[in-house]
């Protein structure tokens, strides 16, 4: 069941394409990424979602609400995730959850909420004093202390360590396991890849793709990358022409050769063939990168004098 419905939206600002007929659905339970470079629209998209901002066109539902109709019975199904230096600097943790809490009718108990996002010791800190992870866990806890059906999370590990980064992933699954629909805004491939069951990847206002992490890598050949080094120089083209093969480049003295699982007998046969060595040879699987890379490189040139 579709819980956020997305049908034509458009927003300008200015001479600025923010969103161009955009369309999707987000489906209960899911977490569902919005991927795209910076600028690509994506704050702009969840803001209209949030009733933040109005379409120029189209059409929003959100439980069947009308985001900018709507928005006090909005606030009480969709928690929304604010952007890091929102607070006041002496606001303490629990003080800020506490206060947040009294905006919902049927809100968390924030004690526990506050325990559960790992941040029980710092009830008493102020948000000054809270190093980044702490500051995104707490971000993340005002956005579910209201115990939303959905919430939406923008860049919310951006400024982390590795550490830090992984620890909030494990947070959002959790989140995800107790039936609440997370939208996740992002322009981290990993964090996508390893979180979202869906997404939805923009580029300047547009939906330029939309599934699954695993079908978008297969949607650009079904992923391979042979890198190898040959015995002497090669026209690139001989390899470009062979069937299986999606791009041919030169990386460092390799031959990167990307392609379907069927290129590396192919590619290899056809350099026996010509007497050419195989002096080095590794195997890669293709990643979200190169999906990504291959979709919005595609976009751009499908419309070069955007
Ligand atoms: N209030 C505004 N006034 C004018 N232009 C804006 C405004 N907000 C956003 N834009 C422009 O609209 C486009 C989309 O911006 P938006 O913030 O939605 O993208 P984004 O994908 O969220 O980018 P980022 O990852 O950098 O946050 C950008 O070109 C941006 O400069």
């Amino acid at each position: 069941m579709a819980v956020i419905e997305i049908d034509g939206v458009r927003k300008r600002y200015g001479a600025t394409v923010a969103a161009d007929d955009v369309s999707l659905t987000v489906e209960r339970g899911e977490i569902f990424g919005l991927l795209g470079p910076n600028g690509a629209g994506k704050t702009t998209l969840v803001e209209c979602v949030s009733g933040l901002r109005k379409p120029d066109a189209g059409r929003i539902r959100v439980f069947g609400l009308d985001p900018r109709r709507d928005r006090a019975r909005l606030r009480q199904v969709l928690g929304v995730q604010l952007q890091q230096g929102y607070l006041p600097e002496a606001l303490r943790v629990g003080e800020a959850v506490t206060l947040y809490r009294s905006f919902y009718r049927d809100g968390a108990d924030p004690r526990r909420l506050v325990a559960d996002l790992g941040l029980g010791e710092q009830w008493d800190s102020p948000f000054g004093k809270l190093s980044g992870g702490q500051a995104q866990r707490l971000s993340i806890a005002l956005a579910l202390v209201g115990r939303p059906r959905i919430a939406v999370l923008d860049e919310l590990s951006t400024g982390l360590d590795p550490h830090g980064r992984r620890n909030i992933w494990e947070i959002v699954e959790r989140i995800r396991d107790t039936g609440v629909t997370v939208v996740l805004v992002s322009h981290l491939l990993e964090e996508v890849h390893r979180l979202c069951d869906r997404v939805a990847v923009l580029d300047r206002g547009r939906v330029v793709a939309l599934d699954t992490p695993d079908a978008l890598v297969a949607s650009e050949g079904g992923g391979q990358r042979i890198r190898l080094r040959v015995s002497e120089p090669l026209d690139l083209a001989v390899l470009e022409a062979l069937p299986g093969v999606t791009g041919v480049r030169e990386d460092d003295g390799e031959l990167v050769v990307s392609g379907t699982r069927e290129a590396l007998p192919v590619v290899t046969a056809e350099l026996v063939r010509r007497s050419v060595t195989i002096t080095a040879l590794r195997l890669e699987e293709a990643t979200l990168d190169d999906a990504y890379l291959a979709i919005t490189g595609r976009a751009t040139e499908e419309n070069p004098h955007d």
